[in-house]
């Protein structure tokens, strides 16, 4: 049975259009049902029209609060009844009330080697704290800000000349490789949260995956 997926974002929307085309390509058993975006310049509101899927604004700047925000996400999602709802670059911290709705059920990446630098601005800390690796982590949601039990992480090398934007293009091009990989086990029905552990083919998961791992787990 093909899984009914909702995604939310902010912006650009390029994790997006790699779960868009792996949907189309087959890679992921499952179809984008509709894009919501707290912003109404997203350019991921394109690439949803594009791929013929629904494409819906939420212009946080109209309610009057995070609570307010979260009642209509909640039910603008719910109209489509998604197995996954998938965060790609959704930038407003939710309510635990609207997590809690969804929990098991709801991913997000990060771009940062979770625990490392929840929250904003993760390659400037990484950079100033002179690490040699950054990466990106896709982890369920909880309420805890990216605090959620973590999935699948892929790491890049730090390298000596490193400014922000090369360590982001370097961080993202990750992204890319692990974000439809866990929606993909989402869908294949291999990946599940149970009472705050990841249950991935059968096995508790003590540690994230990383990418090198993912070879192991055809
Ligand atoms: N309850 C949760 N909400 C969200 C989670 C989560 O794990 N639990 N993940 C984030 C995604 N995220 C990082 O991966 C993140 C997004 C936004 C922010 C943040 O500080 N947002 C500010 C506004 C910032 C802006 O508009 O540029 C805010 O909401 O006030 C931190 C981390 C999604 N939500
Ligand atoms: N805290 C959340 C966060 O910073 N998410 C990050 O926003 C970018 C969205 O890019 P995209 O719109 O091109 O997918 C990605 O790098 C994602 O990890």
């Amino acid at each position: 049975m093909m899984k009914r997926i909702v995604v939310l974002i902010s912006g650009g929307g390029s994790n997006l259009q790699t779960i868009l085309d792996n949907c189309l390509s087959g890679e992921i058993n499952g179809r984008v049902e509709a894009v919501i975006s707290n912003r109404p310049d997203a350019y991921g509101l394109v690439r949803a029209k594009r791929y013929g899927c629904e494409a819906i604004t939420l212009d946080h700047k109209q309610f009057t609060s995070r609570e307010a925000f979260d009642e209509q996400l909640q039910a603008t999602i719910d109209e489509f009844s998604p197995d996954l709802v998938v965060l790609a670059g959704f930038m407003r911290i939710l309510t635990p009330e609207f997590v809690q709705a969804y929990l098991g059920k709801m991913i997000n990446i990060h771009p940062s080697l979770l625990p490392k630098y929840p929250g904003l601005h993760t390659h400037k800390r990484a950079l100033e704290a002179g690490d040699k690796e950054a990466g990106a982590t896709v982890h369920f949601v909880t309420p805890e800000l990216d605090g959620g039990p973590p999935i699948l992480q892929g790491k890049v090398p730090i390298l000596p000349k490193d400014e922000e934007l090369d360590l982001a293009k370097r961080v993202i091009a990750i992204e890319h490789v692990i974000y439809p990989k866990v929606v993909g086990w989402f869908c294949e029905e291999r990946l599940t949260l149970a009472e705050g552990d990841v249950i991935f083919a059968g096995k508790t998961l003590q540690i994230p995956l990383t990418l090198d791992d993912t070879n192991a787990t055809k």
